[in-house]
């Protein structure tokens, strides 16, 4: 990795540890089990660029992962992530809070599905939501299923915890069933909905009777560890936007990069736990690897919600002050900032930095990290932006070519 500026260090002015190197998973080469259209993955899309392609046959592993198969061909569609489940237990609302901020209570106004809703989000990746009605056959004769399930990133499928379960889990065993010959490598992805509703010990057993469902019958059909993860969610508290960045996160073949990055930003600047969030969507695509608990989630995210109601008020047509300026360009915008206290046992201190157009950094720092320290921070956080660069070169290209109206 090549950087202009050499990090500083917030205690001692040493550099920053250097970038790590990611290769490719060895057990992704050999897809021979699967139907051409599985054989795809996310990485394709995710950095459409021609330079970002690995010939197959290239025997040095890319020093950072290049956001393509080696093997899959150049296509412009877009990963979709699936929502399945009974009738009535939340897709729609899922789809609608968090991707186009509908308030939670405003749900209870949504009309029943009766087709496949496709939409296409466009953020740090593109991908397309296809919300399908509760009542749908997939595998009848009459649908393509190949054509549903070929590009898919992730499957979620939704289970009301509020109503009775057990038909929903025997549809979501058939359908895991059905796709392990053709599509064994999809993430199915299990949102046990609408916890809001339960007492915290029904809640727990709800939970756990669910997942022992699924998997004693999976295993009766003599399917062992299946790749299912299993989430309690609801509209009415943070818990669907942190499932939704746990499912987006396993799309992201940079992940460990991110991941390495911010754990070398936070141990520099002190920093106890770094989010880098989707603007968009408030998903959190990555972090460090330190343990996370959902009250710090909680706190970056509300303070998304007010720099974003900040910067629409007071916010500026940035493609236009853009101008020619390389240095500005470059990032497709300028660095948005802020430093503010906070208390919450003690002075704890949010840091948020706009990284480019669709993502945010934003960091929680203890009492060892006072403000006179920011100009250090500041720097790090600038060759963490510069490293990112790297690792998402289309996101800047975007930002070039499509300045924010
Ligand atoms: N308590 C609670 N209610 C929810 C939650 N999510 C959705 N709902 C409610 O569940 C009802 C059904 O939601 P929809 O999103 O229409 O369900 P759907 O799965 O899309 O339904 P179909 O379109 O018929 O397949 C609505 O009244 C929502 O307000 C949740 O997290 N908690």
């Amino acid at each position: 990795m090549e950087s202009t500026q050499p990090p500083l260090s917030a205690s001692q002015h040493s550099p920053v540890t250097e970038l790590p190197s990611v290769h490719e998973d060895p057990s992704q080469a050999d897809h021979s089990r699967l139907k051409p259209g599985a054989q795809l993955t996310l990485m394709r899309y995710l950095q459409d660029l021609p330079d970002a392609e690995v010939p197959h046959t290239d025997p040095v592993p890319p020093r950072f992962h290049t956001g393509r198969l080696p093997n899959s061909k150049a296509g412009d569609g877009k990963p979709r992530l699936l929502l399945m489940g009974q009738r009535r237990s939340g897709k729609s609302s899922i789809s609608s809070v968090v991707f186009h901020k509908l308030p939670p209570s405003e749900t209870l106004y949504l009309e029943t599905t009766t087709r496949i809703k496709k939409e296409s989000m466009h953020s740090f990746m593109d991908f397309q939501v296809w919300d399908f009605p509760g009542h749908l056959d997939y595998f009848d004769p009459a649908f393509d299923v190949d054509n549903i399930f070929e590009e898919i990133g992730a499957l979620i499928w939704v289970i009301d915890a509020q109503d009775e379960y057990l038909e929903a889990i025997m549809r979501l065993n058939t359908t895991i069933l059905n796709l392990q010959h053709s599509y064994p490598n999809i993430n199915v992805e299990v949102f046990v909905h609408k916890v809001d509703g339960l007492s915290e010990d029904y809640k727990g057993d709800t939970f756990r009777d669910i997942i022992q469902r699924v998997q004693d019958e999976l295993s009766d059909h003599g399917y062992e560890n299946a790749p299912v993860s299993f989430y309690q969610t609801s509209i009415y508290d943070h818990s669907i936007f942190e499932a939704f960045s746990k499912v987006i996160q396993k799309l992201i073949p940079q992940l460990p990069t991110l991941e390495a990055l911010l754990n070398s930003l936070c141990s520099t600047c002190h920093i106890e736990k770094a989010y880098l969030f989707d603007i968009m969507s408030k998903i959190y695509i990555a972090t460090d690897t330190s343990p996370t608990d959902i009250g710090s989630y909680e706190i970056c995210s509300d303070y998304i919600d007010v720099v974003i109601d900040v910067s629409e008020i007071y916010g500026w047509p940035r493609g236009e002050q853009n101008g020619d300026d390389e240095s500005l360009t470059e990032t497709g915008n300028n660095d948005a900032e802020s430093l503010i206290t906070m208390e919450r046992k003690g002075n704890n201190y949010l840091y948020l930095r706009e990284i480019n157009k669709y993502l945010a950094l934003i960091c929680l720092m203890g009492d060892d990290s006072p403000a006179e320290k920011k100009a250090v921070i500041d720097y790090n956080v600038g060759v963490f932006q510069a490293a990112l660069k790297q690792v998402f070169p289309r996101a800047e290209r975007d930002a070039v070519e499509a300045p924010a109206a």
